[in-house]
């Protein structure tokens, strides 16, 4: 085992006693102390995996193996995981101090009642919430109840730290906050974390890398900014970013680009990022937002649907064969509804996608 693979997932498999098959063949691997976002719609499987690797669900096929041991055959009690759920899960008849003592006061890991009031302190600091030690979960907020549902998870020192969508009862600012305050905890706590969230911006601004999950199977495995400038495929490209990517249906026909009301030399494409032979047929040209720009002889001629004011930018909405596209504009660039406008694309910033979703450039 090096550090690179702290927790080896191999051609992991899940079928319910239903026949469904919710993972299908799922490898993966995850450094020490990194902070690794399982990310995908509902139902891709993230909770799936996660359960796999608590010990909660039985895989059906594959193997999971931490720090060079294969888990299949340890109870999930002594797998030495913390595991913080959506909803907290904390005892409201104790109070926050108990909550957090509680892993300490029971099994085989049973302290000393003044031992396991210092670990407990120690980690009640680190979450900063020090001061709310002799209050019930029910007088708490959500971020206060999530913090302590965390301490109580790290009081054990687990070898790794689960999270399933930890902020989604959080209101939107919160979250905010504290999902930097996790990332920082584990970083400093120097604990491999999986988190799992469906919100790709949660997942792009913590996570070390992302794992992109649909229909239980990894789309792909790596760093956010590799998943948004270098998507395997249609559904990754769809899936991350903010405005969400154009699609513009094209027709490739010899050596020509051709969609509705635009056309250009497939030869204005990079070279380097072409397949040898790019065959005649049906294909999708994606392009992020920020990557159309106003030009008085642009590619595209649109009438502005709707304009959008994003902190230093306008995210203006055009109708494009019958599709609702955007385009990202600087602040400066006065452009309102209802306006005749002509865009450029950044071709060497675009991806080809062939039906079956296969990206081609
Ligand atoms: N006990 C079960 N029996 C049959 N199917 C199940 C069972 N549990 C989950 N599933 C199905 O397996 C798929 C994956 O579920 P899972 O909970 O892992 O998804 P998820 O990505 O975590 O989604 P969400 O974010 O909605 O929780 C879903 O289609 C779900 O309906």
């Amino acid at each position: 085992m090096s550090n690179d693979n702290f927790i080896e997932v191999k051609q992991l498999e899940k079928t319910y006693e239903n026949g469904y098959q919710a993972i299908k063949s799922v490898s993966f691997s995850v450094k020490k102390g990194d902070l690794v976002c399982l990310l995908g719609p509902s139902g891709c499987g993230k909770t799936t995996t996660l359960n796999m690797i608590a010990g909660l669900l039985n895989p059906t096929g594959g193997d999971i193996i931490v720090n060079g041991k294969s888990m299949l055959d340890v109870e999930p009690k002594d797998r030495n995981i913390g595991y913080v759920f959506q909803n907290y899960a904390l005892y409201p008849h104790m109070t926050v101090l108990q909550n957090v003592m509680f892993p300490m006061t029971v099994g085989k890991n049973k302290k000393s009642k003044a031992e396991a009031q210092k670990i407990a302190e120690h980690f009640m600091e680190l979450t900063h919430i020090e001061d709310l030690a002799d209050q019930k979960p029910g007088k708490l907020s959500g971020g206060q109840q999530q913090r302590v549902a965390i301490a109580r998870a790290l009081v054990q020192e687990p070898q790794i730290l689960l999270m399933d969508e930890p902020l989604s009862n959080l209101d939107a600012r919160l979250r905010l906050k504290i999902r930097e305050e996790i990332r920082s905890l584990v970083k400093e706590v120097g604990i491999t974390t999986l988190f799992v969230t469906h919100d790709q911006e949660e997942a792009l601004s913590i996570g070390d890398k992302i794992i992109l999950f649909h229909e239980g199977v990894i789309q792909q495995d790596d760093s956010g900014q590799e998943l948004y400038l270098n998507p395997n495929n249609q559904f990754v490209a769809n899936f991350i970013g903010n405005p969400v990517i154009d699609n513009f249906k094209v027709r490739v026909e010899d050596n020509n680009i051709i969609g509705a009301g635009f056309s250009f030399s497939v030869s204005e494409l990079t070279p380097s990022r072409l397949p040898e032979s790019l065959e005649d047929g049906e294909y999708t040209l994606a392009i992020r937002p920020e990557n159309l720009s106003l030009d008085e002889d642009g590619l595209l001629n649109c009438v502005v649907d709707d304009v959008e004011l994003i902190g230093r930018e306008r995210v203006v909405k055009f109708t494009h064969d019958n599709l609702q596209e955007r385009a990202l504009i600087d602040l400066e660039q006065d452009v309102n509804s209802g306006d005749k406008i002509s865009l450029n694309m950044n071709l060497n910033r675009a991806f080809l996608f062939k039906d079956n979703g296969e990206r081609v450039y």
